[in-house]
């Protein structure tokens, strides 16, 4: 039995990629709306994601799925986490970089959290993935977001230079919508 979940999102390489991953998967009819919610200002994913899900079955009243992706260095203590669209917009890749200049550890990790929720007032299940990597100066195409400065663990690639197909076997949001799958089939 395959469902149809509208899928919340206002970014469309979110949305390529969560088709891409998603495709052959018979279960989830996904089609999408095009908002940008209002996100919670909150320390986590989770807690975004939870918030915009909820918002999101209220105006769709109908299944939804949502994805908040935050970028996470070890050497801040996760920040800029939720935040990075904001840090992004206004440092760009090179100011992030310069914002690790003053430590030895330039660590850290892409999370992604998606949240399913069947209709307003519903519960809210959580799907969490998460990949390690390193921030590095940029290299690769420059179409989406903080993919040039994120060099996964085990490759001497950047998310950027990686083939479409690679990104989404190892990347944060194939391993959290791994997760998706397995609870609808
Ligand atoms: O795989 C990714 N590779 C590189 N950059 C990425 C990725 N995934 C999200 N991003 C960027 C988009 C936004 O600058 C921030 C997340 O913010 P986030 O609120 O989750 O995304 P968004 O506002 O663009 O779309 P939405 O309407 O689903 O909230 O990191
Ligand atoms: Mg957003």
């Amino acid at each position: 039995m395959s469902r149809t979940i509208t899928f919340v999102t206002g970014n469309a390489n979110k949305l390529r990629e969560v088709q891409a991953i998603l495709a052959g998967s018979p279960s989830i009819n996904l089609v999408n709306r095009k908002l940008d919610l209002p996100e919670l200002q909150a320390a986590t994913t989770r807690e975004v994601s939870i918030d915009k899900c909820r918002r999101a079955a209220e105006i769709v009243n109908a299944p939804v799925l949502v994805e908040d992706t935050s970028l996470c260095f070890n050497a801040l203590n996760s920040l800029p986490g939720p935040y990075i669209k904001w840090f992004l917009e206004s440092l760009g890749h090179e100011g992030l970089n310069k914002m690790l200049d003053g430590f030895a550890d330039r660590s850290g990790y892409a999370l992604c959290t998606f949240a399913y929720c069947e209709g307003p007032g519903k519960e809210v299940h959580v799907f969490e993935g998460k990949t390690d990597g390193t921030i590095v100066r940029p290299r690769g195409p420059l179409d989406f977001g903080w993919d040039p400065i994120f060099q996964p663990d085990g490759y001497n690639v950047t998310y950027a230079e990686m083939d479409k197909a690679e990104k989404n076997k190892i990347s944060h949001r194939a391993k959290s919508l791994e997760k998706v799958k397995a609870f609808f089939a």
